[in-house]
């Protein structure tokens, strides 16, 4: 089921502040923010070659990561994004072997224009985890 490692998302109080300190102090090459408001969030990618750094802040009110920020008001690692051939397979297949998939369920469109999901973080150690169809 598993393909590459698509992204690590690490949530920041600051995408701006954290955009500029990853491009001076690490020499990151940072994307533009791109603000997604279906999923409250805005996002910035750095690719590092053989994966990418997603960072994230809240986008609006109603924020899902505005929780994890509460708890976490440094910031810190929010989930991991696996690559899959099928999604829809790999949902019935997860749900199937009692998987909690977050949501209604259905995939929708990711940062990258890709179908994505999200499984409990709790049903995998404690770790979110990301499902994109490449
Ligand atoms: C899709 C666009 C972009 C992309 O890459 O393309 C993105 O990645 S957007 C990323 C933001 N979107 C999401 O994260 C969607 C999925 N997330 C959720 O549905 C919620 O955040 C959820 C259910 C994971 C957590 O909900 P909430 O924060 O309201 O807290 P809960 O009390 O329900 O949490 C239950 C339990 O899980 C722990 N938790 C929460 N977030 C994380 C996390 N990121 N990693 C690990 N554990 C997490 C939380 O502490 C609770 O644990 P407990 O021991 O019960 O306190
Ligand atoms: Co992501």
């Amino acid at each position: 089921m598993l393909g590459r490692l698509n992204h690590v998302a690490l949530v920041v109080p600051d995408l701006q502040a954290a955009c500029a300190h990853y491009r001076d102090v690490l020499g990151a090459n940072v994307s533009a923010p791109q603000s997604l408001a279906e999923h409250g969030v805005t996002v910035a990618f750095i690719d590092v070659g053989n994966t990418k750094i997603e960072l994230l802040e809240p986008f609006g009110e109603g924020s899902t990561i505005l929780p994890f920020l509460a708890k976490n008001p440094s910031g810190g690692m929010h989930h991991v994004c696996y690559e899959v051939d099928d999604i829809r397979a790999a949902r019935d297949q997860l749900i199937a072997g009692g998987a909690r998939v977050l949501g209604d369920g259905e995939p929708r469109i990711g940062a990258h224009g890709k179908p994505v999901l999200f499984l409990h973080p709790k049903d995998f150690f404690g770790t979110l985890i990301e499902l994109e169809q490449v």
